[in-house]
Order: C-alpha cells, then sequence, then structure tokens
C-alpha cells in the first residue's frame, strides 16, 4: 500500500523544489534585512535605499512562489491519495470470495475510512511538512553560518537537545493510535451492523439494547482520543518551554557577542529571524516523525486485511464449456467442520438438476463449491476434465451466471441493474424480461427500464427483487446458470413458469437448489439430488 503512495514521488519533487525556491527566497530577505538594518544605523542612506528596494522585490516575489506551493502541495496529496484509494479498491477485488466472506466487512470499511483519514493527516502530510522543515532548516544554517559559525553550532546543539526529548515524550502517543484504531474497527463493524438491522432493532425494542452498547463502544474511542489529547497536550507545553528556552538562551549569547563587537546589530537581527528556521523545523521534524511511524501499523493491518492466505496460481484459461462439471470425492468444511462428505456427482452440459435437502444438509455449500468461491478440501471438481482449481476465476466466472440468495441491487436504474453495466439490445432485454415474469411490472413503473432502483431495491418487492436476479442471469446468457433458493419469495404460478422458462433453456445447464419442490416441474428436471447431512442420495 505504502508503494501506492511513493511511486507519485514525482508531485513530492515538484513541491519540493517550489519549496526550497521558497525558503531560498526568505533566506535572501532575511540576509537583505539585515543589511537594511545595518545601512540605516551607519547612516548610510543610499546604500539604504538600494538594500530596501531589493527587499521589497524579494518579498514581492514570494507572494507567487508561496501560491504555486499551496497549488502543489494540494496535488500532490490529492494525487498519493486517489492512488491510495484506489490502490486499496483494487487489492479489495482481487480477494478471494471465501478470504472476503471470511472477513467482517467493518475491516474494510474502517481501513477505508478511519485509517485512511489517519494516513493522509499524519503520513501524506507529514512527508510533506518534514521536506519543507529540512529545506527550511537547512537554508538557515547557511544563512546563520554566513554570519556567525559560532551562533550556528550553538543553536544546532540547544534544539537538537530539545528534539531528542519531545521526540521521546511523544513514543506513548504511537501506542494509544493504534488502540484508537483497533477500538475504531469494532465501532464501524457495529454501525454497519446497528442500521442493516434497524427494523428489526425497532419491531423487538431493542432500541435501549443497542444504544447502550454503542455508547459503551462509542465511550471508549472518545476516551482514547482524551488520552491522546492529554499527552499531546502535555507534549505540546515541554515543546513549547523548551523552544522558548533555547531560543533564549541563543538570543542572549548573540546580544553578548554584540555588546562585545563581535556581531553587528543587524546579525543580530538575522540570526534571532532565523533562529526560529532552526528550532521551528527541528521541532515540527520531531514532531511529525512520531506522526508518520504511528501509521506503520495501519499499512500493516491493510497488508493483512488485502492479503490473500491461498495464493494458489491458476494457469487455465477456461474459453468455452462443452461436457460438464463433475465431483469426485470431494468433501469441505468450515473451520474443521465437515459439511460435504466424499461426494460423486456430474453434470452435463445443457442438463437441468434440481438439489433439494433438509436446512442445514449442505446444499449452498455444494452450489459455493461449484461457483469457485471455496476449493474443496479433499476430491476434485472438473470442468470439462480440467480441474477447476487451476481454472482462472475470471474465465470461470465468464460462462457462469448466479442468481444469489440475497440479491443485490445497485442504486441505478431497472436497465442497468439488469444489464449489469454492458451492452445488450432491446429485443434481448425485453426477451429476459418476459422470461422472468417481468413483463407486468416493468409496464407498470413509472420510467419503464429507467426507473430507479434505491438501496439495494428498497422500493421494490421482495419477488421482483427475484426475478430481476433471474433476468439478469438470462439476459447474461451464460453456459451455467446456479440458482440457490430464487424462488423462495414467488408465488407458486410465477415460480413454476420461470422454473419452466429455466428448464427449456437449450445448451445451458441449470443448477437449482431450491426448498421448493413441484410435482409437475420436477419430472422436467434430468436429475434431482437430495442433500442431508453432508452425504448425497
Ligand atoms: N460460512 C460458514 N461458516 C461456517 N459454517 C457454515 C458457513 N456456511 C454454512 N455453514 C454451516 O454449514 C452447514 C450447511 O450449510 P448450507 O448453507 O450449505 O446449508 P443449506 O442446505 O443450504 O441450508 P438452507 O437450506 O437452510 O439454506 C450448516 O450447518 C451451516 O451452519
Amino acid at each position: 500500500m505504502k508503494k501506492s503512495i511513493l511511486r507519485k514521488w514525482p508531485f513530492l519533487f515538484l513541491a519540493i523544489l517550489i519549496g526550497a525556491a521558497s525558503s531560498t527566497v526568505e533566506g535572501f530577505i532575511s540576509i537583505y534585512m539585515m543589511r537594511v538594518v545595518d545601512t540605516a544605523l551607519a547612516g548610510d542612506k543610499m546604500l539604504f535605499f538600494n538594500e530596501a528596494k531589493i527587499l521589497v522585490l524579494l518579498a514581492i516575489l514570494l507572494l507567487p512562489i508561496n501560491l504555486a506551493l499551496s497549488f502543489a502541495k494540494g496535488l500532490y496529496k490529492y494525487k498519493t491519495l486517489s492512488s491510495l484509494k484506489f490502490t486499496f479498491m483494487d487489492r479489495v477485488f482481487k480477494k478471494n470470495i471465501s478470504e472476503f466472506q471470511r472477513d467482517n466487512n467493518g475491516l474494510y470499511i474502517s481501513a477505508m475510512t478511519n485509517d485512511m483519514n489517519i494516513i493522509e493527516n499524519n503520513y501524506i502530510e507529514g512527508i510533506f511538512q518534514i521536506c519543507m522543515n529540512v529545506i527550511s532548516f537547512l537554508v538557515a544554517v547557511i544563512v546563520i553560518y554566513s554570519v556567525s559559525p559560532f551562533a550556528l553550532l550553538l543553536a544546532i546543539f540547544i534544539t537538537l537537545f530539545s528534539t531528542i526529548l519531545t521526540m521521546f515524550l511523544s513514543k506513548p502517543l504511537q501506542r494509544h493510535q493504534v488502540q484508537r484504531s483497533k477500538l475504531f474497527e469494532g465501532y464501524t463493524s457495529y454501525i454497519k451492523e446497528v442500521l442493516g438491522a434497524f427494523s428489526i432493532i425497532k419491531a423487538n425494542n431493542l432500541s435501549s439494547k443497542v444504544k447502550e452498547n454503542f455508547y459503551n463502544k462509542s465511550k471508549d474511542i472518545q476516551y482514547k482520543g482524551y488520552i491522546i489529547d492529554k499527552i499531546y497536550t502535555f507534549f505540546l507545553a515541554i515543546q513549547n518551554f523548551t523552544v522558548n528556552l533555547s531560543f533564549f538562551g541563543i538570543a542572549g549569547v548573540v546580544v553578548f557577542m554584540a555588546i562585545k563587537g563581535r556581531m553587528t546589530t543587524g546579525g543580530v537581527v538575522l540570526i534571532i529571524n532565523n533562529m526560529e528556521k532552526i528550532i521551528h523545523p527541528l521541532m515540527q521534524v520531531s514532531e511529525w516523525l512520531p506522526k508518520i511511524f504511528s501509521v506503520k501499523s495501519l499499512f500493516e493491518n491493510m497488508e493483512k486485511i488485502l492479503k490473500n492466505n491461498n495464493q494458489y496460481e491458476e494457469n487455465i484459461e477456461l474459453t468455452s464449456f462443452n461436457e460438464g462439471i463433475e465431483l469426485k470425492d470431494v468433501s469441505f468444511g468450515y473451520d474443521d467442520i465437515l459439511i460435504l462428505k466424499n461426494i460423486n456427482l456430474k453434470f452435463k452440459k445443457g442438463g437441468k438438476y434440481l438439489i433439494v435437502g433438509p436446512s442445514g444438509g449442505g446444499k449452498s455449500t455444494l452450489l459455493k463449491l461449484l461457483r469457485k468461491y471455496f476449493l474443496p478440501s479433499k476430491g476434485v471438481i472438473t470442468v470439462d476434465n480440467l480441474d477447476l482449481k487451476d481454472i482462472t476465476k475470471e474465465s470461470y466466472f465468464n460462462i457462469i451466471a448466479n442468481v444469489e440468495q440475497q440479491i443485490f441491487l445497485f442504486e441505478d436504474t431497472l436497465r442497468n441493474n439488469l444489464t449489469l453495466y454492458k451492452d445488450y439490445s432491446d429485443e434481448e432485454i425485453n426477451l429476459a424480461i418476459q422470461r422472468a415474469g417481468l413483463t407486468q411490472f416493468v409496464e407498470e413503473l413509472p420510467n419503464k427500464l429507467d426507473t430507479m432502483i434505491y438501496d439495494n431495491g428498497k422500493n421494490i418487492s421482495g419477488g421482483e427483487k427475484s426475478r430481476i436476479a433471474i433476468a439478469r442471469s438470462l439476459l447474461a446468457n451464460k453456459d451455467i446458470i446456479f440458482l440457490d433458493e430464487a424462488f423462495a419469495s414467488l408465488d407458486e404460478k410465477v415460480a413454476k413458469e420461470i422454473e419452466k422458462t429455466l428448464l427449456a433453456l437449450e445448451n445451458i445447464t441449470v443448477i437449482n437448489v431450491s426448498h421448493i419442490l413441484f410435482n409437475d416441474t420436477k419430472e422436467s428436471y434430468d436429475r434431482v439430488i437430495s442433500i442431508a447431512g453432508g452425504s448425497v442420495s
């Protein structure tokens, strides 16, 4: 993940160049300020006006440079953050379905929101601040050195001492940041769950229990924030104290040098002006470094959740489906609990299969193996005699269509929800609509196919949602259609009609997992497979 930020180094480099220009001009300004003071005190009017003119010109020049700097900084932050977010999303969609499903979504949401914010504020901004402060420090070093190397040595010695002190004091801050991020993960998961179960919570009068849990979780986060603020305030107070002490110490020494005639008054003004540019950058670096290091654990956490534990290299591109699917002695379990035991099954191309059985018998699990969401723990599944394990997911997903138990609808038009953003002619769309028994539903919609579907289908019924999912799979025109309880929310008449359509599809393999068994359509299946207790009969 870090690499996605580092890849955008040219934008940082541009900002550094402009920052260097700005610091250099500021350096010249303090040199000319010294000259203006010294010429004024010497009563040399001519020279005074010449130096003052250059000083004003330099001050004017600083304006466009600083404007360009703020533009370059904005560009650097925008590019790095976009790259980071894009890489994260890209890698989320490279996760294996099984491994993604095992995680709580809250992990990803928390990483995408809270952790990204911390990375932006502590790491991306931190790198920029450190670069700018280092430049400012170097310019101030050169400027002070040109007047008094001794004053420079003294300034560096005193500020280094206070910098090490503040870095040491900020250590606990990192530990608390990591703990707060962990708390945020749990908090995000909880909010997601509570909002998702809004109606169940209301209808079962669980609001007070939820509010109590919410209070406890948010209290923990707020408390951690309070601890971090407390440490930070303490840290700032100590930092201010050491800065002031360093400042007075160096100021005292240079004033003493001026009294002794070893420095001009302009030199004192220059050193006092630039001392801030020595002390401040070092303090800033000591403040930003712990912040930058504190995000290390966030990057590690992101890597951990984005990593696929199963790195098996798939090497077969399936371009067509011609023969069938076969399960040979397949067993599978979740977390060592065996669900499917030594299954042997054959599904011929174009065949129609109904999978029935008691709840919890393993029907959906079998479908998950056939969909390649999971791999068997024992035995093999072959597609056209090729091991499904070796077939690339992308090429396999190109030949299968799924009607899932839980249907997801995008907040978009009905048309886009049917086509899933691919190009189909109106005839093809209308045929799929008709076959899925949606013709009347679409006719009655205010904007027909261009009607918006909101919030995962909140404005349509469960049965309509199922039929949209069926139409979607018919339209996709894939070789195999897997259905998981697709008729559960349909009335008998509609369910039977759709089932007949599916059974009449030529050359398309249909594997239908269903509780519902109609005697009149049952006969039209090539085989009815019963799964109970993890075994097939
Ligand atoms: N992700 C999972 N992790 C752990 N156990 C699971 C998981 N999914 C399912 N199971 C368990 O596997 C067994 C089979 O579940 P499966 O969903 O395959 O049954 P099913 O026959 O489809 O049931 P139903 O008809 O009720 O949907 C059940 O005991 C279930 O609790």
